[in-house]
């Protein structure tokens, strides 16, 4: 049976939502199949992701993409002075009306926060967490292509956002954001769509005191600032976990403290590349 108009653009809008989800192209053409949609209408629902497949990028491709191009291009991005890790600084990358709107979303869905792996430690991140991209909201959709065209990488590769909170005294100890290789966490974390690759993570306000960023293997420690990105690979270049990456995300001592993160992944269904041209249209 054809689809009239309104339907065929409800389910092209349920797509959307579930592809930034990180639902895979090929089961959401199995559900819409299921419920009796011919192959023409779910090809136009799904649009570009119709047909394609998760795959993985190559290292190469994240080692170099659009963000390690920026320094002296785009105002404001600044690379950390170290060959250890890729880590860079990107002042004023939200405004502060996209900052407070983020925080109004944050502050009405906040769930405890969890890790993947506590090694033994109850207290390990003990700040507030919410599934910003859980909530199908079209500013969180802008947000991630926002994102995406910064780092230069399809959100295909990208988790949901997720949005943290940070009262006085609370923090997430020093911990790396990809999975340990050989840990219990590592092949559940993993088996689909790969090793964490770049983290993207904005300040969405300036903390009055504490809540820093730090990296001690880096000797490096960033300070919260309003609409300031941190951005870092993972991963060596060659695509090994790299241990310099380890960070802690530190108590604020005053006031409080909200970040969003994105963090990427080896695998996705586009190309790799992604651009703000490609953002702006909305794909
Ligand atoms: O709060 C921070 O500064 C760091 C957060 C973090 O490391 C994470 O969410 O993975
Ligand atoms: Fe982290």
């Amino acid at each position: 049976m054809p689809l009239t108009q309104s339907q065929l653009t409800e389910w092209s809008n349920w797509c959307k939502t579930n592809l930034h989800r990180g639902l895979s192209p090929a089961s959401l053409a199995e559900q819409m199949s299921r419920s009796g949609i011919e192959q023409a209408y779910i090809e136009k629902a799904l649009g570009p992701a119709f047909g394609t497949e998760v795959r993985a990028a190559s290292h190469d491709a994240f080692a170099n993409c659009a963000i390690t191009k920026r320094v002296g291009q785009t105002p404001g991005v600044k690379k950390l002075a170290t060959r250890k890790a890729q880590v860079f600084t990107w002042a004023d990358f939200l405004t502060a009306a996209e900052c407070d709107k983020t925080i109004q979303l944050i502050e009405g869905h906040l769930r405890p926060s969890t890790v993947t792996d506590t090694r033994g430690d109850a207290n390990v991140r003990t700040s507030s967490t919410c599934d910003l991209g859980e909530l199908s909201d079209p500013f969180v959709f802008d947000l991630d292509r926002k994102i995406s065209a910064a780092l230069g990488i399809h959100w295909s590769y990208s988790e949901p956002n997720q949005g943290q909170k940070y009262l006085v005294g609370q923090e997430f100890k020093s911990h790396t954001d990809y999975f340990e290789p050989r840990t219990a966490e590592y092949l559940p974390n993993t088996a689909e769509r790969g090793q964490r690759t770049w983290t993207f993570m904005v300040y969405l306000n300036s903390t009055p005191e504490g809540g820093a960023t730090r990296f001690p293997r880096l000797e490096k420690l960033f300070r919260p600032k309003q609409g300031m990105a941190v951005i870092w690979n993972n991963l060596t270049p060659e695509g090994e976990p790299n241990p310099y990456t380890l960070h802690h995300g530190m108590k604020p001592r005053r006031g409080e403290k909200y970040i969003i993160t994105k963090w990427f992944r080896e695998r996705g269904w586009a190309p790799l590349d992604y651009t703000e041209e490609m953002a702006a249209s909305g794909v």
